[in-house]
């Protein structure tokens, strides 16, 4: 059998299309468009290609897009004056502070400091405990995206054997608590599970997000699971996943390639959240369950 390859690319496509849709009609009921700020901390060259592609894909979602690059000595209460100024600023739906920041700078504070309804990111502990509660909240873009690929490649999860390989919680906590509250049974494996193997193998679903290239190989694969790869690692062989997609790709019933799966849906969800955000803030009515 050979797995169906699930196109992250088009999927990511398409939703940032719809975004546009409900973005044209946002701007139109509150007199402006939705806005994203970004902040950069630094010249790292792949942060720099990154940031700009998100500016890009966020005009083109007709958003506003605030990009604010700061030296890499920043000291630690300007980057914060900085997002409190943003925190303030009305034309700003959505905060993202690009990480990971220059080692002097603490990460957790400047996210704590981030308004949560802001917090298209997802990563303020008040929107992880919203998660976890199930009450309405800004959900982390990867996983997020990992759930729409899920859904639409497997309709209702309910009742499925998931496991998260990893346990961030950028990525794998909260991929467990979507996975839960979808009516999954879900097992959050990591470094120091035992058997681990043993645990893919029960698995109808797997997310791999461990950082790890091709940590997963295709004999762990229940015939016909379906394999989220959120891992994006750069090798020698080129970009590769936490997935040894080959052997993978064999047994599975679907699989993310790498790239051109979980990546760019991560983009599209921040153009989402973004979206969700401008209209809870201009408290307008919005059924963000049709995004
Ligand atoms: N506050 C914050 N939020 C983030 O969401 C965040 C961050 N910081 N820091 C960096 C990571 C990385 N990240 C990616 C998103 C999309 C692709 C993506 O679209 N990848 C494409 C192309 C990859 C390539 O060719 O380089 C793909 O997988 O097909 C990759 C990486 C978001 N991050």
């Amino acid at each position: 059998m050979t797995a169906r390859i699930i196109d992250g690319k088009a999927f990511a496509a398409n939703l940032r299309a719809r975004v546009a849709t409900h973005a044209a009609a946002f701007a139109a009921a509150a007199g402006r468009p939705a806005g994203l700020a970004v902040v950069l901390v630094g010249e790292d060259a792949a942060s720099s290609v990154y940031v700009r592609s998100k500016g890009k894909a966020t005009r083109e979602a007709g958003m506003a897009s605030f990009e604010h690059r700061l030296s890499t000595d920043v000291s630690q209460d300007d980057l914060i004056a900085r997002v409190e100024q943003l925190n303030a600023d009305p034309a700003v739906d959505g905060i993202l502070v690009q990480l990971p920041l220059p080692k002097h700078l603490d990460s957790d504070a400047v996210l704590l400091t981030i308004d949560p309804d802001k917090d298209v990111d997802g990563f303020h502990p008040v929107n992880a405990g919203r998660l976890a509660t199930g009450l309405p909240g800004m959900v982390p873009c990867t996983p997020y995206g990992c759930l729409l690929l899920l859904r639409d490649v497997l309709g209702d999860l309910s009742g499925m054997d998931a496991v998260v390989v990893g346990r961030s919680n950028i990525v794998g906590k909260p991929m467990a608590a979507l996975l839960t509250a979808e009516s999954c049974t879900v097992t959050i494996a990591h470094s120091r599970t035992r058997d681990l193997a043993d645990h893919v193998r029960r698995a109808d679903i797997v997310v791999a997000a461990v950082g790890r290239a091709n940590f997963v190989p295709g004999d762990w694969i229940k015939p016909g699971a379906t394999v989220i790869d959120v891992g994006i690692n750069r090798t020698d062989a080129g970009l590769v996943g936490d997935v040894d997609f080959a052997s993978a790709k064999e047994v599975a019933g679907a699989i993310t390639p790498v790239p051109g799966g979980v990546g760019p849906m991560t983009i599209a969800c921040l153009l989402r959240n973004t979206l969700v955000a401008a209209y809870r803030r201009a408290g307008i009515a919005f059924d963000d369950k049709t995004l």
